[in-house]
């Protein structure tokens, strides 16, 4: 097992858990709290020019605190590597939950699970990101089964809001829109709700609704906007989809009329909504303990965490304390 010396005496690797283009992901233990995290490493030879893409994602990822949105505990960087400290998702990816032998999903468990995907992706187009590499991989699931989207390093925050033209063409060709595909200006958050039909699609059917081993065959399929509707979709998912998968991003359902939809609401008290948990939350119980280890006092602890950028030891031990605490699990430290 290599030894990063940057992490010694912080976090113990244990296994590697994935693996995609220029990152590796090793399941780790926070070594204070015993609680486990996931480690993005990357190394900066191999990164290239694709360095950007990193101080985009601990930008965004620093900014988004969403409950469905995973969450950045401490960011590590060193002459040769970067180590992104996130939080650990023990289910999996939402598509390996659903599993072969059923392969598809219940209208109200999809409901469940694109209820959560919603609210996601409404508070990262309210902070004016756009995801743009919204696909079954990039969905997984914590131990209780709560969603969490990850993967923010395609993400977009154009420079004067959300519903200004992007023309990078990004993402994975199955879940893209037809503008994008076609090169054509396009805005991130309507890119974001074509790959969310996609998503609710194969969530309801257990397949894709445009795929096709030949490149110019899947764009044909998608440019087309044709699909097969399964007998056992309902009227109503037929319909959401239909407005999800319009091929005219005009006509496309947007963010805000997806929170109110029917098929959304349909058994629940109320629509999509997102809280804007855009800073720390201060919980004295959580302080208590941190002191009580490290001698400092409590509110010398808080002021530093504060004043910090928020990605460093101290807040990853703040934050799994909190998570423990929020699961309610006692605040032991080791
Ligand atoms: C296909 N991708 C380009 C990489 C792949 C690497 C493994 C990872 N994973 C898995 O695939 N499990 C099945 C286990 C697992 C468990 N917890 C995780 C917690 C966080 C992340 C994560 C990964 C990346 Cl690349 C991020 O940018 C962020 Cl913000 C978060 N991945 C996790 C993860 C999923 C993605």
């Amino acid at each position: 097992m290599v030894r990063y010396i940057a992490l010694k005496g912080l976090y113990d690797l244990e296994k590697t858990i994935g693996s995609g283009g220029f990152a590796k992901v090793k399941l780790a233990t926070h070594i204070a709290t015993g609680e486990k995290v996931a480690i993005k490493i990357m190394d900066k030879i191999s990164l290239g020019d694709d360095l950007p893409r990193v101080k985009l994602e601990v930008q965004a990822l620093k900014t988004l605190l969403h409950q469905h949105i995973c969450r950045l505990y401490q960011v590590i960087e060193t002459d040769s590597h970067y180590f992104m400290v996130i939080e650990y998702c023990s289910g999996g990816e939402l598509f390996d939950h659903i599993g072969i032998e059923k392969n598809r999903l219940s209208e109200t468990e999809s409901r469940k699970f694109f209820r959560q995907i919603v609210s996601a992706v409404a508070y990262l187009h309210s902070l004016g990101y756009a995801h743009r590499d919204l696909k079954p991989e990039n969905v997984l699931l914590d131990r209780e089964e709560n969603l969490k989207l990850i993967d923010f390093g395609l993400c977009a925050k154009p420079k004067n809001g959300i519903d200004s033209h992007l023309q990078t063409s990004c993402g994975s060709p199955t879940y893209a829109a037809p503008e994008l595909i076609l090169g054509k200006k396009y805005l991130g958050s309507e890119v974001d709700i074509w790959s969310m039909g996609v998503l609710l699609y194969a969530l309801l059917c257990g397949f894709l609704p445009f795929d096709d081993n030949s490149i110019e065959n899947l764009y044909r399929k998608i440019l087309s906007g044709k699909y097969d509707e399964p007998s056992w979709l309902s009227s109503s998912s037929k319909r959401l989809i239909r407005a999800m998968l319009q091929i005219d991003p005009k006509k496309r359902i947007t963010i805000q009329e997806l929170c109110n939809h029917p098929w959304i609401t349909a058994g629940f008290l109320n629509p999509v909504s997102f809280v804007h948990k855009t800073n720390f939350e201060k919980d004295d119980d959580v302080l208590s303990t941190m002191s009580a280890i490290c001698g400092e006092h409590a509110s010398d602890i808080w002021r530093k965490l504060v004043k910090s950028d928020r990605t460093d030891y101290r807040t990853a031990t703040y934050l799994l304390l909190l998570d423990r605490k929020l699961r309610g699990l006692s605040l032991r430290i080791s």
